[in-house]
């Protein structure tokens, strides 16, 4: 059977505008599986007030990162794919899980070169209902729908493979190389605590107070918390952090539901009304620079950070098109081609 790689990321409008932004938004939010809601009620919170005002505000951030190729998660997935290409024989696409590059033309590209066994490659770390699951629940849609003849098989969450852990530590250390920081804060991007408990196989174990990550579960291979936390503890072990120079935060919350805690913004305002000077930070949760790093943290998080009078704010450049990154995703993706196994 001929394979073919469809690596997937989260998507970006097609313009900073905020027309497109508001039709990119639309697609992201009325996605089940990002507002969990019933349908009548989240059509009422998007369409009804959601869409009304934020599309406005998403612009003009999106405004202050946009690159001249274009939105900066969109180029850099483009040249990790590109990398890769050259390092496998396998045919890779990519596609976006929202926007104008689907996942429909992703598989529909490969079909067209022949293949029949794709490896779906979410590129997401952790598992999360909002980006891994709705990613594959799609790609099974549309294989049923309009691919019936081809093999499907996901990559899962990859947060805590060996290897991956020494990538992204061996990235962290060369980016703070030389920076002489007091705390090192992994942010990762929120998740409303309803969608802890809705992936929580066991349906009993995910207690969101923290008291459960540690203890081991089959709950596990699907809580985006533990996941989180223990890229972090990996990490923190691997670069040998004093245990009081660390900590793990999330961010982007939306809404008024509680979200996964501790925020992000405000453990930066802590840092820096606690006397911290020099802080750093790394964002796990995305592979790829974008909004969310780029604005949210490098230009809010900062300013937040300044306000409270702290000085030096490190950001550390999500993995992006990295050498050794790309690297990892071929031998991966090589393992895969020859044993169907993804190790
Ligand atoms: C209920 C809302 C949201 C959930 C749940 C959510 C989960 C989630 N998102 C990412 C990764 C990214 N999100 C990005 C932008 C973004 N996210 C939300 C909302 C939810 N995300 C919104 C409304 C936006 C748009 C921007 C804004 O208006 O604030 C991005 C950036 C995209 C880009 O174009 O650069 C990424 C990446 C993860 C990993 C995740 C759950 C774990
Ligand atoms: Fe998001
Ligand atoms: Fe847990």
């Amino acid at each position: 059977m001929k394979k073919g790689i469809l690596l997937v990321n989260l998507g970006s409008p097609d313009s900073p505008s905020p027309k497109d932004v508001k039709k990119y938004l639309g697609e992201f939010l009325m996605d089940e599986r990002v507002i969990d809601i019933p349908l009548l009620a989240r059509t009422a919170l998007v369409k009804g007030i959601i869409l009304k005002t934020r599309p406005k505000a998403s612009a003009a951030a999106y405004k202050k990162i946009w690159w001249e190729e274009g939105s900066p998660l969109i180029v850099i997935s483009e040249r990790v794919q590109k990398k890769l290409q050259k390092l496998v024989d396998v045919p890779v696409a990519l596609a976006m899980r929202y926007g104008s590059m689907t996942i429909k033309k992703g598989l529909q590209e490969l079909v067209d070169q022949g293949v029949e066994e794709v490896l779906l490659f979410p590129l997401y770390p952790q598992f999360a209902m909002a980006t891994t699951e709705t990613i594959t629940v799609l790609a099974e849609e549309l294989r049923q729908e309009h691919f019936p003849n081809l093999k499907i098989e996901s990559v899962p969450a990859f947060y805590n493979k060996p290897d991956y852990i020494e990538v992204l530590s061996e990235s962290i250390k060369k980016h703070l190389e030389g920076k002489d920081y007091e705390h090192l804060l992994f942010s990762y991007h929120g998740v409303p605590e309803r969608h802890i408990r809705k992936s929580d196989v066991t349906k009993s174990h995910c207690k969101i107070d923290g008291s459960c990550c540690k203890t081991p579960s089959k709950a596990h291979e699907f809580c985006y918390r533990h996941q989180c936390l223990e890229v972090t503890r990996l990490v923190a072990e691997r670069l040998q952090l004093k245990s009081d120079s660390y900590s793990t935060s999330f961010q982007s919350r939306l809404g008024f539901d509680p979200w996964l805690l501790p925020y992000t913004d405000r453990t930066i305002e802590r840092l820096g009304k606690s006397g911290v000077k020099n802080m750093a930070i790394v964002t796990p949760a995305f592979v790829s620079d974008c909004l969310e790093t780029l604005e949210e943290i490098a230009m809010e998080g900062q300013e937040i950070f300044h306000e409270m009078g702290g000085k030096d704010f490190t950001t550390v450049p999500c993995l992006n098109d990295d050498d050794e990154w790309v690297a990892l995703l071929a031998k991966w993706i090589k393992n895969w081609e020859s044993t169907n196994v993804i190790a």
